[in-house]
């Protein structure tokens, strides 16, 4: 049977004035028609960090991060309030594609374009008017050092992306996200398509990116979550239970569906 967690109880840090914010939610809430899936998500994500969000199967971690870059428009209702940098962008009138531009993501799959390595990257910058060709070389390169990926395919930029390793074709993605210059980085469970030589490569991509972006990763690995992230926010039934420094999360969870959870009572 089930065992049953009380709502009421959670340990949801906030940080001071000094700590530079990237993001930061308010009540929010997500509703796909009467299914309520995310109660009032109040979480505030450090500049320069990257933030874990775990919890199990269904829990609303990818809901909740989908918001973040208005992926879930038009497929649920969000309500509340996200800011970044001053502005709520949760607001109706916002252009979601400036806001995708500056909050970038990368999804389970590796989705690659059926096209070079080098078009991979381009395309987006090209529909976004840039044009001169030193500039998007160095697009190319920059981003593509940035995602670990240059060494290994500097050589054959014209190659089809379709022909790399899974743990490239992430990196290829991250390498295209990070080309358009966001400032935040959304990842939904990267790794769990990658065997774990090309999840330690990702990772460690993470830990270098953290120094330029602010990201904040889904897992359902929570040694993944340990090796590469600053805090934690535990997820439970639509609801965020626990939001704490890692090494907090890991050895001392302050609550009961915590501490069942990093044990492994369930989930
Ligand atoms: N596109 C959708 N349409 C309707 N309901 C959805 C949709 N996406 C998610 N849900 C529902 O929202 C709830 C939370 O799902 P979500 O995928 O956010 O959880 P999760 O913690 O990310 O799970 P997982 O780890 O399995 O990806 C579930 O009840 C799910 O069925």
């Amino acid at each position: 049977m089930l065992k049953q967690y009380s709502f009421e109880k959670t340990a949801v840090q906030t940080f001071d004035d000094s700590v530079s914010l990237a993001l930061k939610t308010d009540n929010l809430q997500v509703f796909y028609g009467a299914n309520h899936a995310m109660h009032d998500a109040n979480l505030e994500f450090p500049k320069n960090q990257i933030t874990a969000l775990i919890g199990a199967s269904g829990s609303g971690k990818s809901t909740y991060l989908r918001s973040l870059n208005r992926m879930n428009d038009g497929i649920a209702t969000v309500t509340g309030k996200i800011w970044y940098h001053g502005v709520d962008i949760n607001e109706p009138d916002v252009n979601i594609y400036e806001i995708r531009r500056h909050i970038g993501m990368v999804f389970q799959r590796p989705n690659p374009f059926a096209k070079s390595i080098r078009e991979n990257i381009v395309y987006a910058l090209k529909a976004n008017g840039i044009k001169g060709k030193d500039e998007l070389a160095s697009r190319v390169e920059k981003s593509l050092k940035g995602a670990a990926l240059w060494d290994e395919v500097k050589d054959n930029l014209e190659k089809s992306a379709l022909s790399l390793s899974g743990g490239q074709q992430q990196r290829l993605c991250i390498a295209r996200s990070i080309a358009m210059e966001p400032d935040v980085l959304l990842l939904d469970e990267p790794c769990s398509a990658l065997d774990s030589i090309s999840t330690v490569k990702v990772e460690e991509t993470l830990l270098e990116l953290q120094k330029k972006y602010s990201i904040i990763i889904v897992t359902h690995n929570m040694q993944q979550a340990s090796r590469v992230s600053s805090q934690c926010a535990f997820f439970h039934l639509g609801h965020v239970m626990e939001y704490t420094p890692t090494a907090t999360m890991f050895s001392n969870p302050q609550i009961p569906v915590t501490q069942d959870y990093i044990a492994g009572s369930f989930g």
